[in-house]
């Protein structure tokens, strides 16, 4: 278990992350979002011992990590894939960071095989791509088996076969009681993959939420019907529902679902030509969520912030 306690960390005019206090449970997968800048990666390296907070605590299992006597079997973790030695191989770094937790070969050629490495091991690190770094990073992080994962931003670059398998393996390990932690900005993977969200804006909690909670705070389920009585079935649901009209044939109905519309238009003799209920993502949430928080923007079209 993660807990992070009123944690601030200032770097000179820079209030990176401030009063910040969440935990993070054993057997599921937290995302922990936020926009640029929000102070994810600092409350990581605060986490990891990398920086020291300003005030407050980050707590593994009790432990601040500078305090762990073998921290790779408690934490593992992904932070910078590209901030490896580039001449080494990959095998020798891992024998290094294995070398000094008392951690043997037998385990190095393990974790080697567990992320597909097997090939590339052997070859020096400047000669691999992102995926490749990532999927060192990740086998270095496993080499200690410790209860907890911290990634910062492990599905970049990598391809379409490395994004199932790290999926179906965050999943793994949460089911196998461990905490995982994983920060992206990719929310169709956080949706897909992570039970919870942590969400900071500015440093600062937003939201500590389910990924169903997070999407149900959009307002409730919306269905999406066509009907040539538009009208007529607008009319009827008036009160009831909030109604956005897509198309002069076509609602948009949020806080019914598709049974109720569809009981509501057959007791009136309504034709329907389409009813479904529209797939709600956490993407949309979290945009709606931190409109507010976002401190870079690019500029859009009717303006810039
Ligand atoms: N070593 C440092 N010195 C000065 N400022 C820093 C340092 N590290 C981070 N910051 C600042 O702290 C704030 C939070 O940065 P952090 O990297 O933690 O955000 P993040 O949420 O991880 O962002 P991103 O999604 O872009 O990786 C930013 O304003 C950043 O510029």
């Amino acid at each position: 278990m993660i807990s992070v306690r009123e944690l601030t960390k200032v770097y000179g005019e820079v209030r990176a992350v401030s009063g910040l206090s969440f935990d993070v449970e054993p057997g599921t997968v937290t995302g922990f979002l936020g926009p640029n800048g929000a102070g994810k990666s600092t409350t990581m390296r605060v986490l990891l011992g990398l920086d020291r907070p300003t005030s407050g605590t980050v707590l593994v299992d009790g432990h601040s990590y500078a305090r762990m006597a073998a921290p790779l079997h408690l934490v593992g973790a992904l932070l910078d894939a590209a901030a490896m030695h580039p001449g080494r191989t990959g095998r020798a770094h891992l024998r290094i960071a294995a070398l000094t937790n008392g951690i043997s070969d037998a385990r190095v050629a393990e974790v080697i095989e567990q992320v597909g490495l097997e090939a590339a091991a052997g070859r020096r690190i400047k000669g691999y791509s992102l995926g490749m770094r990532q999927r060192l990073g990740i086998a270095a992080a496993l080499l200690g088996d410790p209860s907890v994962l911290v990634f910062d931003e492990p599905f970049n670059g990598m391809d379409l076969d490395g994004v199932r398998w790290l999926r179906s393996h965050l999943r793994e390990w949460a089911q196998e009681g461990r905490t995982v932690l994983i920060s992206s900005h990719l929310m169709s993977e956080i949706q897909t993959v992570a039970d919870r969200v942590v969400v900071i804006g500015r440093g600062q909690l937003v939201a500590d939420v389910t990924v169903d909670e997070m999407i149900r705070g959009l307002g409730g389920s919306r269905v999406r019907v066509r009907t040539p009585a538009a009208e007529v079935l607008a009319g009827a649901l008036v009160g009831k529902a909030v109604l956005t009209r897509v198309g002069p044939v076509e609602l948009e109905v949020t806080g019914l679902t598709c049974a109720e519309v569809g009981e509501r238009a057959g007791a009136l003799g309504i034709a329907l030509h389409h009813l479904s209920e529209v797939e709600q993502s956490l993407e949309e949430a979290y945009l709606s969520l931190t409109t507010d928080e976002v401190e870079f923007r690019g500029a859009t079209k009717g303006g810039s912030a």
